[in-house]
């Protein structure tokens, strides 16, 4: 392992009042990844610490290699593969996680030993059943024993909030004494708040003997949702490390979310005069490539990455949004690595939006047809969540954005094999009277059946997005098949609702293939609504 590190830790040493730079220690594969739903192969921790080292965090903790073979091996390869972040590895102050945390980290280019041992009275006495006394010896003996292997040596004080100040200082003096560089001051529990995590980090600064020679650090849970705030008092204290996780994910309610502190820090730079090497552009790739590997979702309504962080659906928002984006961003997507805000129209939205909204699909509406659009365009929304492009467009020309057809299923047949090809079956009825069977092959049967419906209604389309939802519980839960597709340089959006998923998925594929009939249908042949397009 080489001593790289420390020399790093030293030329940025906290203390220095010039210093304006907060080091980004992620831990998405050690803390995120322990939480219940979150574990991760060596496949998928590699492609996480791939991004993440791309996204620009200073260290990465890959995992605790005492736990399993796979996250030794894990550590390893995440060790040999990284160029430019730290590489850590969790251990407890035991001599044999110290050595296996070691040769884990035996290949990398920077590497550092992450120690924790816990210091408040409930885990003295409770968990590890020692003294005070011998908590600072375990902690001295385990620091020097990884100094042996590594210059740059994090310690952890587990359940730091929740320990006597005083004891605190004790121990994180006689951490650097031993050679820790970075001193960690966890909310293990996320039982402290804002103002007194600022007291506290000002506090052990003031007092910790040779508080300069460490980089202070702190690692905040959300148990009352205070774990971004926390983490933001710590740097206001002068801790120059957060310890955080992509989507905020970790033990119980998680971590400090990464994104959320970095886009603080960035947004209210002026507030806090510091910065971090994290590119923004890349937050919300990162969130989504971790929950395609989890298979966790993201809430909607989630800062910074959630659906919802850049979508508007009231009309008075939309309104202002229009005018002038400011009036209701403090960030523009693009920041953060979303293409665009969007302005969903729904049952909250006005007249602006939905003008707008014509306009970009080529209607120009007068204020009379206009009034009428926008009164069928409440009730269809009253009905619906959402109103898509297609109903906008069927609202302008004066259709009905209810209708069905003109083909329905008469029969549905598919097949699946394991480790096999697909087939299916379709019949259809036209509403002019045609009936076309068609079959046909493909990866699993919904792509078989997404290519029988295509070849019997004639129709090309390209699918962009596919998702089945449960929307009730049980083995006999009603799936709900959402699809989008694209066709003729427009995306198409269908749905639908059955016990069974392939037949949900397949009235989906055949509702978009409607819209698409219809709209060129209308299209030719309907005067449009006092509308031109
Ligand atoms: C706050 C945090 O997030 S700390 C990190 C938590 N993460 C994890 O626990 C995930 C990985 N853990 C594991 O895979 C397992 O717990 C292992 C392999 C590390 C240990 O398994 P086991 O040896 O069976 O012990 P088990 O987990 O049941 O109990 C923990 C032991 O570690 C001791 N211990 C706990 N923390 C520390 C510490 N920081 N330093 C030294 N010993 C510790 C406990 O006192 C207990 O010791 P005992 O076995 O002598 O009673
Ligand atoms: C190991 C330490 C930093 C930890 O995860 C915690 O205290 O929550």
């Amino acid at each position: 392992m080489n001593q790289q590190t420390a020399q790093r830790n030293d030329t940025t040493a906290n203390g220095d009042s010039a210093e304006d730079r907060v080091r980004i220690f992620d831990t998405t594969l050690r803390d995120g990844e322990q939480a219940p739903g979150f574990s991760m192969d060596r496949r998928a921790k590699l492609c996480m610490a791939q991004a993440l080292e791309t996204l620009g965090v200073d260290i990465l903790e890959a995992g605790f290699p005492q736990a399993s073979p796979d996250d030794f091996a894990a550590v390893e390869e995440i060790a040999r593969t990284l160029r430019t972040a730290t590489v850590c590895a969790l251990a407890r102050c035991q001599t044999g996680d110290i050595d296996t945390a070691a040769r884990a980290l035996e290949h990398a280019k920077s590497s550092r030993i992450h120690l924790f041992l816990s210091t408040s009275p409930l885990h003295r006495e409770h968990k590890l059943g020692m003294s005070k006394q011998q908590v600072v010896e375990t902690a001295i003996a385990s620091i020097e024993h990884a100094r042996k292997y590594c210059a740059d040596i994090e310690f952890s004080a587990e359940d730091a909030m929740r320990t006597e100040p005083e004891f605190l200082i004790e121990v994180f003096s006689a951490a650097i004494a031993a050679g820790a560089t970075t001193v960690n001051v966890p909310d293990t529990v996320g039982y402290i708040t804002p103002s007194e995590m600022l007291e506290r980090i000002t506090y052990l600064r003031q007092h910790v003997r040779d508080a300069h020679k460490a980089v202070f650090s702190t690692h905040c849970h959300d148990d009352l949702g205070m774990a971004v705030a926390n983490s933001l008092a710590a740097v206001s204290a002068g801790a120059r490390q957060v310890e955080c996780t992509i989507n905020g994910i970790g033990e119980r309610a998680g971590n400090a979310a990464l994104e959320e502190i970095v886009m603080a820090l960035k947004v209210r730079a002026p507030h806090f005069g510091l910065r971090t090497g994290i590119d923004t552009r890349k937050l919300h790739p990162t969130s989504r490539l971790l929950t395609q590997l989890t298979g966790q979702v993201v809430q909607r309504n989630k800062a910074i990455v959630g659906d919802n962080a850049f979508a508007h659906e009231s009309g008075i928002h939309q309104h202002g949004m229009l005018k002038h984006r400011d009036t209701y961003e403090i960030m523009h997507p693009q920041d953060v690595g979303i293409s665009e805000t969007t302005l969903v129209l729904g049952k909250h939205s006005g007249r602006h939006a939905l003008r707008q909204r014509l306009e970009a699909l080529g209607h120009t509406v007068d204020d009379e047809a206009m009034e009428s659009i926008f009164k069928r365009f409440k009730a269809l929304a009253d009905r619906k969540r959402e109103v898509r492009d297609e109903d906008l467009e069927a609202l302008a020309l004066g259709q009905d954005p209810d209708a069905t057809g003109p083909w329905h299923f008469t029969q549905l047949h598919t097949t699946s094999h394991l480790g096999g090809s697909a087939s299916a079956t379709v019949k259809l009825r036209h509403d002019d009277g045609r009936e076309i069977g068609e079959a046909a092959i493909g990866d699993g049967p919904v792509d078989a059946v997404l290519r029988a419906i295509e070849r019997a209604t004639d129709t090309d389309m390209v699918l962009t997005g596919f998702q089945v939802r449960a929307i009730s519980e049980g083995g006999d839960a009603q799936g709900h098949a959402q699809l989008s597709a694209r066709h003729a340089k427009r995306d198409w959006h269908g749905s639908s609702v059955s016990t069974d998923i392939i037949e949900a998925t397949a009235h989906a594929a055949l509702a978009i293939v409607n819209r698409i009939e219809r709209h060129a249908h209308e299209r030719s042949d309907a005067p449009a609504l006092g509308a031109t397009a």
